[in-house]
């Protein structure tokens, strides 16, 4: 750290300290230096300065704290009013305590639309729950009539010109979804409840194609983009798909990466499985199966409907986009259609695989949406796999509404806020940003590499102002200073979903935007439809951590002896901190009530203890530490706790007895020089016995494996030497090794139980040389 750097902080500090005079907390301290440290000061003073101010304090550690304005108008605050509810303690106990009041409000404050309006959030027992009893709905009705038809729903731009901006409004989306609509019924003969895969980039046209699906009263299975052919053939096979929209290509960082070609091969896999099970059954029992058109319905392969990947990129020779918003166009400068691309065209089956021209061509813009029960299907998506094999999960028209409400207090999202968060329809995260449209927010979507400046950019120009991340992104944005050129201060706010996040790398997030902007950390999982766990505009906010559960859950701590430690969100069972695993108290919004390749009631009730007071509890399998602030927090703000993510209970390791989960390990271990990220496990030598620590370490960009301190045995004794300053003496590390990358989940997350196969299986192997 330079002298000039360490004087400016000190020098900082001590006027901020000097206008506040000595009975100012350190967070009072930090509210007034988060209004003069703007983005243009270096990162390093800025980090100086929260170190300063918060020195001798390792709990809660406010990075942004609100404004009265600020609380003054958000949808939380106006709710309480409407309910004569003075604190935010009291606004979250309602919302627990009086949960179809709290549900049934919210539902009508976000202006759900109703064919036939429920009366009551829920019916019958919480472990076999029916959500809005006797409504019937179209989910997608809801996402319109909130703006103006001129308004943009979407605004958008390709890679190869960031700050190029396109948007397609209200009218033109809703015209766009009901030509599909049509098209899905008169092309491709689709009925009522079929299943239609998406498995495309997030573009306009996926965003119309998925309304259009729910409009039809269809379901629309998630497929991620990223895909195997394998992985999609699961997916598809597992929903019984009748039909899916793609890509020819995808275009990304100067590269075609063929699309359709993985979709076609997933369809070949799944008519070889189902030949290879007709013989099988032919074999067993020579039963007559055809119906009576002679066709089995096996013998029906999946529709591919094919969509140019080049439809707004204006890199592309010839393909010029819309500029004017008004009118929906995809002709290139001599008014063609934009051409698929030659090695697609080439390879699609005659008669079958249809192009997306082929499928509008005729339609008409409106259609008369088909309204379903509030618990009939209209999303399946996959979670990510990182306990397990996915599991496929059953949204229904009430799932969205979860989507909505969470959007609307806990990111708080207005209407004619602009909404990004670089994701996929296939991950919940795409249909969750999708469905602020309830909320009457603008989507920004951004086709093409997001860990770019290219992104940074586009959401200046975009103006976003609630800018969804996963952690991994933002390492990237940290890393090469993406951020450099862009003007961040239309953001409001932050939200980071997916795995935990680093503190460091989250200050430097909230530090892009002048006067700082909070991050809403939001756990939770497909299964969820949502959150249990984030945060909120009406209190300070923590990097990586949560000031509360998500309005309208109730949720539980509990040890490893099934004791309760947390009851409710603001008593704890101890005045300090504890951690725990954290268990759902249904009912609430959202919480999936099918899955399509497991048993629904097995998976999350079965063999869970009652809670308390006889409750039914839902398991999740999350471990949760919760911290209370130390008497630093000034008096106006309460004590409450926070909460911070420790990973799935599967990644909880013992070492020396004592209970750690791998998040806290690896984020101590983050902090030594020239380790970009670690993965921790903990194993077993093959006879059992006391857990060993083992850590695998991904080094700096640009750093050499062996070069000075980054040899195994150097990276062991500085990461054993903050385990033993931050975290405990006890967790000794047993073994480094150092790797290219660590092994993640399509969906980015640290998969660390191949990390412990590998480990296991190579340790035999040394054991038997
Ligand atoms: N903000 C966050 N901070 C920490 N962890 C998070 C956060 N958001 C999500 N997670 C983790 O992601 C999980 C939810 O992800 P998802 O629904 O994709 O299922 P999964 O648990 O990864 O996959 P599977 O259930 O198939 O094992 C959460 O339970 C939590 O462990």
């Amino acid at each position: 750290m330079s002298k000039e750097n360490i004087a400016e902080a000190t020098k900082l500090v001590a006027e901020a300290k000097d206008a506040l005079g000595i009975d100012a907390s350190p967070s009072d301290v930090w509210a007034l230096l988060q209004t003069k440290l703007s983005p243009s000061i270096p990162f390093e003073i800025h980090q100086l300065c929260y170190a300063t101010v918060y020195e001798g304090i390792d709990d809660v550690k406010p990075a942004w704290i609100p404004t009265a304005d600020i609380v003054a108008n958000t949808n939380i605050t106006k709710m309480m009013q409407q309910k004569s509810i003075t604190t935010y303690q009291e606004f979250y106990d309602w919302s627990v305590n009086d949960r179809n009041n709290f549900w049934m409000t919210s539902m009508k404050a976000i202006g759900i639309q109703w064919q036939d309006e429920p009366k009551a959030a829920f019916k019958g027992d919480p472990a076999h729950i029916t959500y809005f009893p006797g409504g019937r709905l179209n989910i997608s009705d809801s996402c319109f009539g909130k703006r103006p038809l001129e308004d943009p729903a979407i605004v958008y731009s390709v890679e190869s010109n960031a700050r190029s901006l396109r948007n397609m409004s209200f009218g033109r989306l809703d015209a766009l979804s009901n030509r599909i609509a049509n098209g899905l019924f008169s092309k491709l003969k689709l009925q009522v409840g079929d299943a239609v895969g998406i498995c495309m980039p997030m573009t306009p046209e996926s965003i119309a194609i998925y309304l259009g699906v729910v409009k039809a009263g269809l379901v629309v299975v998630s497929v991620a983009d990223s895909f195997s052919p394998e992985e999609i053939a699961t997916r598809c096979r597992l929903s019984n798909a009748k039909a899916i929209f793609t890509q020819d290509v995808i275009y990304r960082g100067a590269k075609f990466l063929s699309l359709f070609g993985r979709v076609l091969k997933a369809d070949a896999m799944i008519q070889a499985e189902k030949e290879r099970s007709r013989n099988k059954s032919d074999f067993n029992d020579s039963k007559e199966t055809k119906s009576d058109s002679g066709l089995d319905d096996d013998d029906i392969c999946m529709r591919i409907i094919v969509l140019p990947g080049m439809l707004h990129a204006n890199s592309y020779p010839e393909a010029v986009v819309d500029e004017t918003n008004s009118t929906w166009s995809d002709k290139d400068a001599q008014g063609r259609d934009v051409l698929l691309h030659e090695s697609v065209v080439a390879i699609m089956r005659e008669n079958h695989d249809a192009s997306w021209y082929d499928l509008l061509d005729g339609c008409s813009d409106t259609f008369e949406r088909v309204p379903r029960d509030s618990m009939d299907a209209c999303n399946i998506l996959f979670s990510s796999g990182t306990t397990g094999e996915p599991k496929a999960i059953v949204w229904s028209h009430s799932t969205p509404i979860k989507c909505a409400i969470d959007g609307f207090y806990h990111q708080d999202i207005h209407i004619g806020d602009r909404v990004a968060w670089p994701t996929n329809i296939g991950w919940m995260m795409g249909p969750w940003l999708l469905f602020q449209l309830i909320n009457g927010a603008t989507i920004g979507l951004f086709n093409g590499i997001t860990s770019t400046e290219g992104f940074c950019e586009f959401v200046d120009e975009a103006e976003i102002s609630m800018l969804g991340v996963v952690p991994s992104l933002v390492k990237s944005w940290q890393a090469r200073n993406a951020t450099a050129n862009c003007d961040w201060s239309r953001i409001k706010k932050f939200s980071s979903t997916g795995e935990a996040s680093d503190p460091g790398t989250y200050l430097w997030l909230m530090s892009r935007v002048p006067g700082y902007a909070p991050v809403m950390e939001y756990c939770g999982g497909t299964e969820i439809g949502g959150s249990f766990l984030s945060s909120t505009l009406v209190q300070p906010n923590v990097p990586s951590m949560f000031s509360t559960p998500v309005l309208g859950s109730k949720i539980l701590m509990m040890n490893a002896e099934s004791e309760v430690i947390l009851e409710s969100a603001f008593e704890t069972r101890s005045d300090g901190s504890g951690s725990g695993e954290l268990v759902i108290v249904p009912p609430s919004i959202g919480l999936s009530t099918t899955l399509l390749n497991r048993d629904h009631y097995n998976v999350y009730f079965e063999g869970m203890p009652c809670g308390p007071a006889g409750e039914v509890l839902r398991k999740h399998g999350d471990e949760v530490e919760f911290v209370r602030s130390s008497s630093h927090t000034s008096k106006k703000n309460v004590s409450t706790p926070y909460f911070r993510a420790l990973g799935r209970c599967d990644d909880t390791m013992n070492i020396g007895g004592i209970k750690v989960g791998s998040v806290e390990i690896e984020r101590v271990c983050n902090l030594v020089d020239n380790i970009q990220e670690t993965a921790a496990i903990a194993v077993s030598g093959p006879h059992g016995g006391p857990s060993k620590l083992v850590v695998y370490v991904v080094l700096e960009n640009g750093t050499e494996e062996g070069s000075e301190g980054c040899d195994e045995d150097s990276l062991r004794n500085a990461m054993q030497n903050y385990i033993k300053a931050h975290l405990n003496p006890l967790f000794g590390i047993s073994d480094v090794a150092i790797v290219q990358s660590l092994p993640r989940t399509a969906s980015n997350k640290v998969m660390r139980r191949l990390l412990r196969d590998a480990y296991i299986s190579s340790a035999l192997k040394r054991s038997k040389m």
